[in-house]
């Protein structure tokens, strides 16, 4: 929808002021909402509850007759943008291969689009580009996610995409959520490149094009992703907060103040470029993996997905991760008069003091949201959730052993708080 308010076609009626989206993305069929685009990008939380207040109040004051009036459809304008859409996306991988027409001729990629939107891949993009897509999968949209639930993080989507590669000697498959503003792959020999495996790659992408630049990312990934940006491929990790729109909106701040910053991703699979108007597109971000593939093809260096894997064959993977999701009973007493909010902030200021007073809890030096600390060799990030009254718990360590010792640390502190419900984190100790 952005793109129709950034593109010139006449035709189309194009550029418009404003598009809507409606989408409830990987989340049940009943939890639909509206993304509002300007030619500036996805608007935010005051300029919705500006418009959506102002939309109250002008309904409010309808009559019937404006009501009838407003549903003469004669002014409605049916226009196929989506192909618009899908060949600026080919039009993007046939320049990064050198101008072929048909650069991904002997490559087979399968698509896993969950029943989201995202089908539309596989016959407007994939295809034409000379691809061969047998075994892709859930192509048809389906709000009641029959196959399973459209969203790059979830453990069966990665494994249903994995699968299919697999069972069908594929160079790659591509996984998206519903509405395609996240998105993640799996190489030939079933290797998932997801969350941190997905930033580590999109990041040396990009910091092959962009030397020293900048990669935003939420504050949930890795140390080993810091260590790979930083040391490995020379670029500079801002770890910053969860929430796409924060981690986007970091990137285009870091630019206005003078660091340069071309990638804002977040471990959730939203990814967005500067070279792509920070549009968090997850279509955009597979376009820059066709075109690595193309270009290492039509230079002589083979066909499959090697080209990719080898980019982050350096990248250090914890042995064992675990978000666990701590709930907050909001009808509880021990909550007093105050929110969920100032319940779990209580807990984390906690959570700080008892880190600081601890010689064996690191807290990290630079931390933009919750309480990060690293102990038993790994890690741990216990912080507010965006929008539900839960403290998500982030652990990585080298070891089972490890990491429940750190559930143990964050058990000892968190234990004598009622309202939270700890048989999640119980089941780690
Ligand atoms: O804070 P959490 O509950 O983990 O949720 C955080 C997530 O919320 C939404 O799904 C946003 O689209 C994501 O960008 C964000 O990462």
């Amino acid at each position: 929808m952005f793109y129709s308010t950034v593109t010139d076609r006449e035709d189309m009626f194009c550029p418009v002021d404003g598009s809507i989206m409606i989408t409830a993305s990987h989340l049940p069929y009943n939890r639909n909402g509206f993304k509002f685009f300007t030619s500036s990008g996805g608007l935010g939380k005051a300029d919705i509850s500006n418009i959506l207040s102002r939309a109250a109040d002008i309904y409010a004051r309808l009559s019937n007759e404006s009501v009838q009036a407003s549903a003469d459809s004669s002014s409605i304008k049916k226009v196929p943008f989506m192909d618009e859409y899908a060949s600026s996306l080919v039009e993007a991988v046939r320049k990064g291969a050198g101008g072929l027409e048909r650069p991904l001729e002997g490559f087979h990629i399968i698509v896993d689009a969950g029943n989201g939107a995202g089908g539309f891949f596989l016959g407007k993009v994939l295809v034409p580009l000379g691809a061969s897509t047998s075994g892709s999968q859930f192509l048809e949209p389906d709000g009641m996610f029959p196959n399973h639930i459209p969203n790059p993080e979830d453990k069966e989507a990665m494994a249903a995409v994995k699968k299919a590669v697999l069972d069908n000697g594929a160079d790659l498959g591509i996984i998206f959520d519903t509405d395609v503003d996240r998105a993640a792959a799996v190489d030939s020999n079933g290797n998932e490149m997801n969350r941190n495996g997905l930033i580590a790659l999109i990041a040396a992408i990009i910091l092959a094009e962009h030397p020293g630049t900048t990669i935003v990312t939420d504050s949930v990934t890795s140390d080993g992703l810091t260590d790979f940006i930083e040391n490995k491929l020379g670029g500079k990790h801002h770890r910053f907060k969860r929430g796409y729109k924060n981690v986007i909106d970091e990137g285009i701040r870091l630019n206005s103040v003078g660091q340069e910053c071309h990638l804002a991703i977040e471990t959730s699979g939203h990814g967005a470029l500067k070279e792509n108007l920070w549009l968090d597109d997850g279509a955009y971000l597979m376009v820059k993996l066709l075109i690595k593939m193309a270009a290492a093809k039509a230079a002589g260096e083979g066909i499959g997905s090697k080209v990719l894997t080898d980019l982050i064959q350096d990248l250090q993977e914890a042995e064992v991760s675990a978000e666990i999701r701590l709930k907050i009973d909001q009808n509880h007493s021990d909550l007093g008069s105050g929110s969920f909010r100032d319940y779990g902030e209580r807990i984390l200021k906690h959570l700080e003091s008892v880190t600081d007073s601890d010689p064996n809890l690191k807290k990290a030096p630079v931390n933009y949201e919750g309480v990060r600390v690293s102990a038993h060799g790994g890690w741990f990030l216990l912080r507010l959730s965006l929008h539900d009254p839960v403290l998500p718990l982030n652990i990585e360590g080298p070891s089972k052993a490890a990491v429940q010792k750190i559930a143990g640390v964050v058990h000892s502190v968190v234990k004598d708080y009622k309202a939270l419900d700890l048989k999640a984190l119980e089941k780690y100790l």
